[in-house]
């Protein structure tokens, strides 16, 4: 299907689906409404024509009556035509969000939230419903001018078929123009998608609370200004050239329609004089005329204004008809619980083709119920590892099995099902405590001695309990959440970056049930104490568990059953924490640099 036929049909169904009652009633008003004008014409016409002619007042009546019903539709349906249409409107643009945010879900991996284009795609898309709801008001806009039109132009064809010629003629160019002018907007807003991103990106970080202090410290606000108002002003830049070519051609199209009505109208009472035509005539010639030329102008800037919603409207669909991301499997296996172990086989990655290597031929078995550490420099490639066992991205080369099974062959949501993690930049949500750690587990959104178990388990319990309002506490300061209607919204709270690591751990503690946990780098936000007591908790927890542990604090690892070392992308060291202190060679090397920090206060080189 071409994407012009493919985003009429979705908006179309988006407008079914989003009431067919409503959008039947709105058709049918619009029908109505598009008579009316042309109905008015004619019985104008009718009564001038009597009133020449001396027609006694019953005949009259028979005319004046409909013209009074014609009058109050004329009042009236434009009100509700206007209501309909909101209300469509409104439904057509939550039934969008909910689409565009169905399809973004179906990404399994983290690819396109990195992609630039994809990103601007997704920036005009969550304007979809707003597109939809102009889309299918200026589809009804234009089919009701198409028919008022065709009234009219049927009119003038009764009186002069040359002049409906000149008048239809007239409208041709401006029809070219318009959609020139249409496609050229379309265009610019896509052209001019990533500086709009960037120029929001700016504004972002004048106004976030993360990047307030950097920007405070640091003096900040003037430079960032200056390029979000650089980004401004490049958008105005091309908004102001399709302006002025706007302006030039409604200018150059006003003119053209002025001349035709006017030389219309010079014929129009110069035959009335003659007698060609009749006064009725006359009055119907300019009421046509005038309804033509609106409506000319009209049609074409509907048809303008639709192309244009509609070439905008693609970016939407594609995003909702986007293929996935990765691979789906046609017929995926089941993830069942694991038994054997996770086995990467020579996985080569890169995070794209221009890109250098990241992970080269890693080969690593992660055997069921062992704790695995893999440790190396900054950059080593250790997250990517971590993202890659959650199957974000895949491998370029080589394979990762779960229990032998491909992860490529898995269904995703059911591998993720059987995960935990703690990722090194985990999240901090604007939420409730309580919701903060339910995101582990959603099944605990309600379950509080569940929650309270997972919290006790990474030791910030007893640190929620005492905050002002316990688990329903906001750890937001920057969203009000009123626990009760009656009672004002209290103070958020924000919490320490240990304490929110914590939290992110009972998160993942609250999957208590996941056959395979990664931890990568759990323990790097917390003081001394807490990070032992942490790995404390750490170890009991993974005990009988797999897990993969990412940590430089290389005395946290050294009881895993088996420690990778990660130089490069490629493991250069494999055995137990005495194997390797024996061997001599980078583990034993970074530890006793690690030991020596701790007892002569020298840099942490990890
Ligand atoms: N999303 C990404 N896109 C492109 N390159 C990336 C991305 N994430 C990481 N990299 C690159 O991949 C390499 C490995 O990064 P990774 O985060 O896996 O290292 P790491 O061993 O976990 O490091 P650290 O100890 O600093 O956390 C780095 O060179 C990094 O720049």
């Amino acid at each position: 299907m071409s994407s012009t036929r493919r985003s009429v049909a979705e908006a179309a169904g988006l407008v079914w689906r989003a009431g067919p009652i409503r959008a039947v009633c709105y058709a049918s008003v619009t029908l109505v409404q598009a008579g009316l004008p042309v109905a008015v014409a004619w019985l104008t016409k009718l009564v001038l024509d009597d009133l020449v002619r001396g027609a006694p007042l019953s005949e009259l009546a028979v005319l004046l009556v409909p013209m009074v019903a014609v009058g109050a539709a004329m009042a009236v349906l434009p009100q509700l035509s206007a209501y309909l249409g909101a209300e469509m409107g409104r439904q057509v643009a939550l039934r969008a969000l909910d689409r565009l945010y169905v399809a973004v879900g179906r990404f399994i991996g983290l690819g396109p939230f990195e992609n630039p284009a994809f990103l601007d795609r997704l920036r005009l898309a969550t304007q979809g419903g707003q597109m939809a709801r102009s889309l299918v008001n200026s589809a009804f806009d234009l089919t009701r001018t198409a028919l008022t039109l065709g009234g009219f132009l049927a009119s003038v064809v009764v009186i002069s078929p040359p002049m409906a010629a000149v008048v239809l003629a007239a409208g041709v160019p401006a029809l070219v123009a318009q959609l020139a002018l249409a496609r050229r907007r379309a265009r610019m807003l896509w052209d001019t998608a990533p500086v709009q991103r960037r120029e929001f990106f700016y504004s972002h970080l004048l106004s976030s609370v993360e990047a307030a202090k950097e920007v405070r410290l640091f003096g900040l606000g003037a430079f960032l200004r200056g390029r979000m108002l650089d980004a401004r002003r490049s958008v105005n830049a091309a908004e102001r050239d399709l302006d002025r070519k706007d302006l030039r051609t409604q200018t150059a199209l006003e003119l053209l329609g002025a001349v035709v009505a006017g030389a219309g109208l010079v014929w129009a009472v110069l035959a009335a004089k003659d007698g060609t035509i009749t006064i009725g005539d006359v009055s119907m010639f300019i009421a046509a005329i005038a309804g033509l030329q609106g409506g000319l102008a009209a049609l074409v800037g509907g048809i303008a204004g639709s192309l244009q919603w509609l070439l905008l409207f693609g970016h939407y669909a594609e995003i909702v008809h986007a293929e996935p991301d990765l691979p789906i499997a046609a017929h995926p296996a089941p993830a069942r619980p694991l038994t054997t172990g996770v086995e990467l086989r020579d996985v080569w990655f890169r995070y794209a083709a221009d890109l250098p290597w990241v992970l080269r031929g890693v080969t690593l078995t992660i055997p069921y119920g062992q704790a695995v550490a893999v440790v190396g420099l900054n950059g080593a490639g250790k997250s990517t590892l971590a993202k890659l066992l959650c199957r974000f991205y895949d491998p370029e080369r080589g394979s990762i099995h779960w229990d032998g099974v491909d992860l490529r062959d898995l269904e995703p949501s059911e591998l993720r099902a059987r995960l935990g993690a703690v990722f090194q930049d985990h999240m901090t949500y604007d939420f409730s405590a309580r919701d903060n750690i339910a995101v582990g587990d959603l099944t605990a959104l309600d379950d509080l001695d569940r929650i309270r178990a997972a919290a006790a388990n990474a030791g910030v319990d007893e640190a929620i309990m005492n905050l002002p309002e316990g688990y329903d506490t906001a750890l937001t300061r920057i969203f009000i959440m009123a626990l009760k209607p009656s009672k004002p919204p209290p103070t958020g709270v924000v919490l320490s970056g240990g304490q929110w690591q914590r939290v992110a751990l009972a998160r993942a503690f609250l999957r208590d049930h996941a056959d395979f946990m990664i931890l990568d780098e759990p323990s790097s936000g917390l003081d001394p104490e807490a990070e032992h007591d942490v790995h404390l908790r750490m170890r009991r927890y993974r005990s009988d568990r797999t897990s993969l542990l990412i940590s430089h604090r290389l005395n946290a690892v050294r009881e895993a059953d088996v420690i990778a070392v990660l130089v490069d992308g490629e493991v250069v060291e494999l055995g137990g924490h005495e194997e390797l202190m024996a061997a001599g060679g980078t583990y034993a090397r970074m530890f006793r640099v690690q030991a020596s920090g701790y007892q002569e206060h020298s840099p942490d080189v990890l």
